[in-house]
């Protein structure tokens, strides 16, 4: 097809030609959280991943800070582009984090640090591109078929908030779709259900499916159960919680079985939006630590309860994404080889 210079869309296909841009080495990875920072150095496109020990978000004002005390400092290594996750949406001049007080702006990177390249993502748009990069120790699969070879992915990963993205294969790569997801609304469907969204205390004035799935959601979930179960609220962290339910404090247990099966009911709603043929992965910081859990029924029974395509949803296999950082390896597997995956780097690369 020829294109007229005055045609939009000849920018947009340039824009996303760009993606195939390869970035300079050494890569500085980042996978920025509302709670943990995570950084890691790709020395070259050969070499494994340096990752750096985690770090908590609020320990440092800002981003330019933290990648000078605890990736410059500590290897002596000077990284000349960055390739960045976000939880938070990328727009104007670089992202705010939703669930801390971070404002990452490249091009106060690129001014503070020896980087010239930066690029953002979203981090499950991230989480979404390691998927075709976890080994198999990295996964635990809970029920399902084995997953058709480049057939739909889905993945969701309740941490401080919930993120959400679906990965097609289309015209011979990955292509993400992040979004989101994590605040679509969520009701109550099981009988047991129906009181504790009568005390449930809203967010934003609703439930949406982040109100419950993530760690505060979790808190929130606790509170509704001890209120219906007439039991003293005792508990204020996500850790308490799950900790005391491995002890067996019947609140927290139900409270965690509930929160499985929630968890279960939005990834099965996932794969039948994408038709997940490649399978759904839950990923995220709470799941891998609530794992004997989630391998109780639950969590798979509410995944398979899509009447009337609960045979279809029974063939589609569930992991869990129990390997760290999976989202860094996402960023390193987009570093090495950009055209691998369908990203389009429009409004996101600054240099
Ligand atoms: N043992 C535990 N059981 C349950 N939840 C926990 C436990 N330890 C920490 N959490 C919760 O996990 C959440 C942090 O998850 P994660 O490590 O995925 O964070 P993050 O990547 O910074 O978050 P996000 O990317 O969602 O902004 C916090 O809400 C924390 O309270």
């Amino acid at each position: 097809m020829y294109l007229q210079p005055t045609d939009p869309s000849r920018d947009r296909l340039m824009t996303v030609a760009s993606s195939a841009d390869a970035v300079s080495f050494p890569v500085l990875i980042g996978d920025i959280g509302g709670t943990n920072v995570r950084f890691a150095l790709l020395e070259s496109p050969e070499a494994a991943p340096l990752v750096m020990d985690h770090v908590p978000t609020a320990e440092y004002p800002d981003i330019q800070t933290a990648i000078e005390t605890c990736v410059v400092g500590p290897t002596g290594i000077v990284p000349r582009s960055a390739v960045i996750a976000l939880a938070g949406p990328v727009h104007g001049e670089g992202v705010d984090l939703t669930n801390a007080s971070w404002k990452v702006r490249p091009r106060d990177i690129i001014a503070a640090t020896a980087i010239d390249d930066v690029i953002l993502l979203n981090d499950f748009e991230a989480q979404a591109l390691a998927i075709t990069s976890l080994d198999p120790e990295d996964l635990v699969q809970i029920g399902g078929g084995s997953p058709l070879a480049n057939g739909a992915k889905a993945v969701l990963g309740p941490g401080t908030g919930l993120g959400v993205a679906g990965l097609i294969h289309a015209a011979d790569r990955w292509i993400p779709i992040p979004g989101e997801g994590g605040h679509v609304s969520f009701g109550p469907v099981e009988p047991d259900e129906f009181p504790l969204w009568e005390v449930m205390e809203p967010e934003h004035g609703r439930i949406s499916a982040e109100a419950l799935l993530c760690g505060r959601g979790l808190v929130r979930l606790y509170r509704a159960v001890a209120r219906v179960d007439g039991a003293a609220i005792t508990h204020e962290t996500p850790a308490s919680i799950t900790e005391e339910a491995m002890a067996g404090d019947p609140v927290c247990v139900r409270t965690v079985r509930l929160y499985c099966r929630f968890l279960g009911r939005l990834a099965g709603d996932l794969a039948l939006i994408f038709m997940a043929r490649g399978g759904v992965y839950v990923a995220g910081g709470i799941p891998p630590r609530i794992l004997s859990f989630l391998q109780e029924p639950d969590f798979r029974r509410a995944f398979e309860a899509k009447a009337p395509h609960e045979a279809v949803v029974a063939e589609l296999p569930t992991w869990v994404v129990t390997g760290a950082d999976p989202a860094l390896k996402g960023l390193a597997a987009f570093a090495r080889n950009p055209e691998r995956f369908g990203v389009s780097l429009d409004g996101r690369r600054w240099r």
